[in-house]
């Protein structure tokens, strides 16, 4: 089924991503992990697309096989940076012809290894450009997501070049769009006020990264390009070296921020779960008489 026909009938949506595992024992881990979540219900799952290459059949391989062994909604991204038209398209049938009709959008990171000789000439050098191929060959067949970003892309000159190329892919046709993950509502919330000004006006659910290990999310969001606010550094700087201590305050953290975002009207939450169950199921435990 469609996203978002079904975030239409939800009050508040939730949402999982995962990562394409790299071993046998890490996809076991990665199927316990989601027999651990399904009794929440969550509206759908995503499964990312590697960068480099080295996971895109992987991604493949897990949304089919997540399609095809539990009842859940799941959502392939789709980057195109390095691929062709022609390739594009192929990946496209291919999953219209396993059944899949949700696909996130994206350009993709560009890898530091990256040459411009691999960068095919008649590629999509931006995300629009890949929505406007999947709106051309496939109509309405897919409901298309894009990234959005509350604190803005890196690569963008300023906030309001960055809503600008936002309110490009809404108008190639994208129906909903997912956040970067952010460590403080009010950018978020500032987010919402530039998309409403710009007549931006499809559903945005918000990513929610929870903080289990503080040195690997301070060393992605700082490549993202979301600032997490010093109090928050100070706090779990503190607890460097009790991962219990981190994990716990972690939860606590991400389900104030839950909170918050619910109490400010939120119809919905994404948790980057990094293939791990226990802190969302505990996050979502404490805020679930909210939802
Ligand atoms: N691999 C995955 O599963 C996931 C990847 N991402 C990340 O999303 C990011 C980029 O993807 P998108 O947001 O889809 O890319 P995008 O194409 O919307 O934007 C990427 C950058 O290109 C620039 N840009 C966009 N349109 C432009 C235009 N028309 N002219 C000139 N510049 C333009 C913007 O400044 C922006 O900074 C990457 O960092 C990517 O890895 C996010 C979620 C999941
Ligand atoms: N620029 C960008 N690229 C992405 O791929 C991406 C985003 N942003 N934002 C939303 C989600 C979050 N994603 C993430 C976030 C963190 C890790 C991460 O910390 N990976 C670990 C390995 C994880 C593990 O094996 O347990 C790493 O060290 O890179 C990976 C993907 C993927 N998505």
């Amino acid at each position: 089924m469609k996203i978002v026909d079904k975030l239409k009938k939800e009050k508040v949506s939730i949402s999982f991503e995962f990562f394409p595992p790299k071993t046998k024992e890490l996809e076991d881990s990665l199927f316990k992990t989601i027999e651990e979540l399904k009794p929440i219900n969550p509206t759908f799952v995503s499964v990312t697309y590697g960068a480099g290459g080295s996971t895109r059949e992987k991604t493949r391989d897990i949304v089919k096989k997540i399609h095809e062994e539990t009842n859940l909604t799941v959502m392939a991204h789709l980057t195109c940076v390095g691929h062709s038209k022609q390739e594009i398209k192929q990946i496209l049938e291919d999953y219209k012809n396993i059944g899949i009709e949700n696909i996130l959008a994206l350009r993709g990171d560009i890898p530091l290894s990256f040459d411009k000789k691999d960068i095919p000439l008649d590629g999509c050098k931006h995300a629009f450009e890949l929505v406007s191929l999947i709106k051309d060959n496939f109509g309405d067949y897919f409901c298309i997501a894009v990234a959005s970003y509350p604190e803005g892309h890196p690569e963008s000159p300023n906030l309001e070049r960055d809503i600008y190329y936002f309110k490009q892919k809404v108008e190639a046709g994208a129906d909903f769009s997912i956040t970067q993950m952010f460590f403080d509502n009010s950018y978020f919330y500032d987010f919402l006020d530039r998309c409403t000004k710009a007549g931006v006006n499809i559903p945005i659910i918000p990513g929610i990264m929870p903080i289990t290990n503080f040195n690997q999310i301070r060393k992605f969001a700082s490549l993202c390009g979301a600032t997490i606010p010093e109090d928050v550094v100070k706090l779990f700087e503190k607890y460097a070296d009790n991962p219990e201590e981190t994990k716990k305050i972690g939860i606590e953290f991400a389900t104030k921020q839950c909170e918050d975002l619910l109490k400010n009207g939120v119809k919905g939450l994404h948790f980057y779960t990094l293939n791990k169950s226990d802190a969302t199921i505990k996050i979502y435990n404490n805020i679930k008489a909210l939802l």
